[in-house]
């Protein structure tokens, strides 16, 4: 056990500061926070009143709390010895008052009567019991102003009186009360450790001044300031916001396939059997299979006047996109051909905006068509249009291939999926038909996809799948560092799906 000998130290003041307020506003643990340097979580804070009094013979047998409680304040070396007190109106604290240097009078910035209580009840006590004492008002627990309340009710105690936003007290109100009373005033929050030190440094320094005056004989307690003021809070950050990416319309299959059914940023229209659109996107197609890469790498290279002249429709188009969103599909779809919903709209709106603009029609046949029929067998030409997109609603320059008879739309579309996902259903009805289509554009995965179906060997096809990934994530860096297929407005949208793509794979 420790002597306490800082009463008899030379040039060492030590300072009896006594802790006042209702019950429950912080009064215990803000004296621990500053004698025993405790740290708790919120959890622990909240969980955890029991109506207690820190024991003043801590510094009797407590090294620690003894070390603790010496400082320097303005050149001044202080023992500073802490008195908890009851919080009930009633109970008798006069022996808690006698020769006292400094009262700290707390009050809860979560309890309004807890502040009404400061005037018409404790500063009165105060001045009975020691009318010289100087006093130091204390808002406590400030990290209620800023906290979640829900979260901080269902935290405390079942039987603890619930917490309500209109409870919570502005700083000015403090202030008001602190400047009618003539005393300075701190808040601090011991759950964010802030102004524990403000509040005893100051208790501190009043004290001493109000020694001073008394002994005025004591030179080193010449520099001492009068209380200062207070640094204000500074509330926690806010959360960075959640950023919610829109999910892609699904299907119920994967997200990459269901772009086939709802072509946002489509840059490719499939055009089957004189009639049929199908829409795809460009950087899928061509990371997926060489057939389509070299298909669009040849328009890049023999079109490269389509550059200026469509980038003029583009801009006039632009102008007139507000058109496009008032075009009613329902009005002309009895004259367009078979197809899905959003085929059919596609086809309606692109057409009438299309004949708005004055740019090609549907049909006929435009100055920049490249004939593909000795390229390739299934593609007859392809060439490029102005298009409305059925979901974004933005015209854009879209690339339009038109592939021969002997392209089926169901098998067509079985394939586009597979090059899509890399993946090909089991339970796929025309194997025969996609057998075909596979051979006729050359997509051997997918023909030997069909064949191991056909041959009850479908599990062999999840190595298919696997090595199709790898070779379209090498594809899609190739194209990336090279910048292929990036010229263009339209390129560029369907780069977005492939940066989804790279970072799913
Ligand atoms: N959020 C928050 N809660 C606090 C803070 N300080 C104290 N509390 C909580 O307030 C309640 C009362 O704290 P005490 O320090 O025991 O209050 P007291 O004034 O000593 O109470 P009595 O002993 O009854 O007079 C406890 O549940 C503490 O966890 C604070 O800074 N922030």
């Amino acid at each position: 056990m420790e002597t306490d000998m800082d009463y008899e130290r030379p040039n060492v003041e030590t300072i009896k500061c006594v802790v006042v307020g209702d019950n429950a506003v912080g009064k215990t643990r803000l004296i621990c926070a500053r004698a025993c340097n405790t740290t708790l979580t919120r959890y622990q804070l909240l969980a955890t009143h029991v109506p207690t009094v820190w024991a003043i013979d801590q510094y009797r047998v407590c090294q620690e709390v003894l070390e603790r409680s010496r400082d320097v304040v303005d050149e001044v070396s202080v023992s500073l010895r802490l008195w908890d007190t009851f919080g009930d109106h009633h109970k008798d604290r006069r022996f808690a008052y006698g020769r006292s240097d400094v009262v700290v009078l707390c009050f809860s910035i979560a309890n309004p009567n807890s502040l009404n209580h400061v005037k018409t009840m404790w500063y009165q006590e105060i001045k009975h019991f020691c009318p010289r004492t100087p006093v130091v008002l204390v808002g406590c627990q400030l990290d209620l102003r800023y906290a979640d309340l829900e979260a901080v009710n269902r935290a405390r105690r079942p039987l603890a009186r619930p917490i309500k936003r209109g409870d919570i007290l502005p700083p000015e109100k403090g202030r008001e009360v602190a400047k009618e009373l003539g005393i300075p005033y701190y808040e601090t929050s011991v759950f964010d450790q802030f102004g524990i030190k403000d509040v005893f440094d100051n208790a501190i320094r009043a004290a001493l001044i109000s020694r001073r005056h008394l002994q005025f004989w004591k030179s080193h307690l010449k520099k001492v300031q009068k209380p200062l003021l207070q640094a204000p809070f500074l509330p926690p950050k806010a959360p960075p916001p959640v950023i919610k990416i829109p999910a892609c319309p699904s299907t119920g299959t994967n997200e990459a396939a269901c772009l086939l059914d709802n072509p946002l940023c489509a840059d490719v229209l499939f055009i089957l059997q004189d009639q049929e659109p199908i829409f795809a996107h460009r950087i899928y197609l061509a990371t997926s299979s060489s057939k389509f890469y070299d298909l669009f790498l040849m328009e890049c290279e023999e079109s490269p006047s389509w550059g200026e002249g469509a980038c003029e429709k583009e801009k006039q188009s632009r102008d007139l996109q507000g058109r496009t969103l008032s075009v009613n599909p329902e009005e002309e779809r009895e004259e367009g051909p078979p197809g899905t919903p959003q085929a059919e709209q596609w086809k309606s709106s692109s057409r009438s905006l299309l004949e708005t603009l004055g740019l090609e029609a549907e049909g006929s046949v435009p100055e920049t068509t490249q004939t593909l029929s000795g390229w390739s067998k299934g593609f007859i030409g392809m060439h490029k249009e102005m298009q409305v997109n059925p979901i974004s609603k933005r015209v854009g320059p879209v690339t339009v291939v038109r592939m021969d008879s002997s392209v089926q739309p169901g098998p067509f579309r079985t394939l586009l999926r597979f090059l899509y996902t890399g993946q090909l259903d089991e339970k796929e009805k025309d194997l025969v038909g996609l057998a075909q289509i596979a051979e006729v554009l050359e997509m051997f995965d997918l023909r030997m996809m069909v064949e191991n179906i056909m041959n009850k060997e479908a599990f062999m096809n999840q190595e298919i799948t696997k090595a199709f990934h790898v070779r379209k994530a090498n594809r899609i860096k190739e194209c990336l560092s090279k910048g292929t297929f990036s010229g263009e407005r339209g390129m560029m949208q369907s780069h977005q799906y492939l940066w989804l793509y790279f970072i799913k794979h």
